[in-house]
């Protein structure tokens, strides 16, 4: 009899993102509101008594000891001083390097799941600061809710949006994000805006002009999308998104998508599914 929960490790959308300053270490101080999407991957998790934490399945590219869904559960095994392990299975759905948050959030999710499932009770800020170790958009999936985001990912205000269907597309690339913060034609001085006062035409996501120069693709993708609603990039891409009125809006964009790109429809999430379960006991098999 073991303790198991499966769970949505869902994606994010920047609504813009902003490129305000640079730190002394060469990290990026960014602006950004980041917006939880009702579709991502999907983690099973087991709990085994033995303290061993094994990744079930292959990913492509990515070996288990380099997983962020391992190196979490790592982490908060050893920081809680934990002496049970967990078997994980990662049904990978997100395009990774696609800006959607795709291995963050993954890692968020075998947090507040192994948090819950061996008992640790750390708080929810305790969790986002574990995070930010093992990247900077894991403290806003822990959040676990739309928000502005600052600093290199740190710094969050809730925020509350009605609820939204996107089409999103991945242009078939894959974008490392290091490449394009290290672009020389960045532009890194985009003027502080407070942030609950955003609009969205008077926002951009600065790292697009500059994925667009180097890979074409994610430039004809915005270019055919701005054909059916106003299209932007997510992160440092490769996808882009654009808002539109509704699912069966979203459907028939999806539908006419040229081939060469993966298209899916996709609406807002309110909450990360273990918000929901806050208080809910794991499920034992
Ligand atoms: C810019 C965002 C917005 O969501 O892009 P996406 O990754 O989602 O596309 C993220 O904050 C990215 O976070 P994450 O993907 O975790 O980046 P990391 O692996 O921590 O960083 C990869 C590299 O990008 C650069 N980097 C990253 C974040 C940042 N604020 N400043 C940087 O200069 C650093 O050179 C770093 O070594
Ligand atoms: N569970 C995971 N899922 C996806 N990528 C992972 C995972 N663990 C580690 N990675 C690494 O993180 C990189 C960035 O992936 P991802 O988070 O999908 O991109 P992005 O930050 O652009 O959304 C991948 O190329 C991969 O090497």
């Amino acid at each position: 009899m073991s303790a198991e929960l499966s769970c949505l490790a869902p994606a994010k959308l920047n609504l813009f993102l902003h490129v305000v300053g640079r730190r002394p270490d060469g990290y990026h101080l960014l602006q950004s509101a980041f917006r939880l999407l009702d579709w991502g991957d999907r983690i099973h998790f087991r709990v085994r008594e033995d303290g061993q934490i094994l990744r079930l399945n292959e990913v492509p590219g990515v070996p288990a000891e380099q997983d962020l869904v391992v190196r979490a559960a790592r982490l908060l095994q050893t920081q809680a001083g934990v002496t049970q392990g967990v078997e994980i299975t990662v049904d990978k759905v997100l395009p990774m390097g696609g800006g959607l948050g795709g291995g963050s959030s993954d890692a968020a999710t075998t947090l507040l799941a192994l948090n819950r499932l061996w008992g640790v009770g750390a708080s929810r800020e305790r969790l986002q600061a574990l995070g930010l170790a093992l990247g900077a958009d894991v403290p806003f999936f822990v959040f676990g809710r739309d928000a502005f985001v600052e600093g290199v990912g740190e710094a969050l205000t809730a925020m509350d949006l009605p609820p939204s269907w996107y089409v999103v597309i991945a242009p078939g690339v894959s974008v490392p994000t290091a490449e394009i913060f290290s672009a020389k034609e960045l532009t890194r001085s985009t003027e502080i805006i407070r942030m609950p006062d955003f609009v969205m035409h008077a926002t951009r996501n600065d790292l697009q002009p500059v994925v667009c120069g180097r890979y074409p693709q994610v430039a004809s993708a915005i270019d055919w999308l701005n054909h059916h609603a106003s299209a932007r990039m997510t992160g440092s891409g490769a996808c882009v998104f654009a808002e539109v009125e509704s699912e069966r809006a979203a459907r028939q964009v999806v539908a006419q998508c040229p081939e060469r790109w993966q298209a899916w429809a996709v609406r807002s999430l309110a909450r990360h599914p273990l918000h929901d379960r806050a208080a809910a006991p794991a499920r034992n098999d």
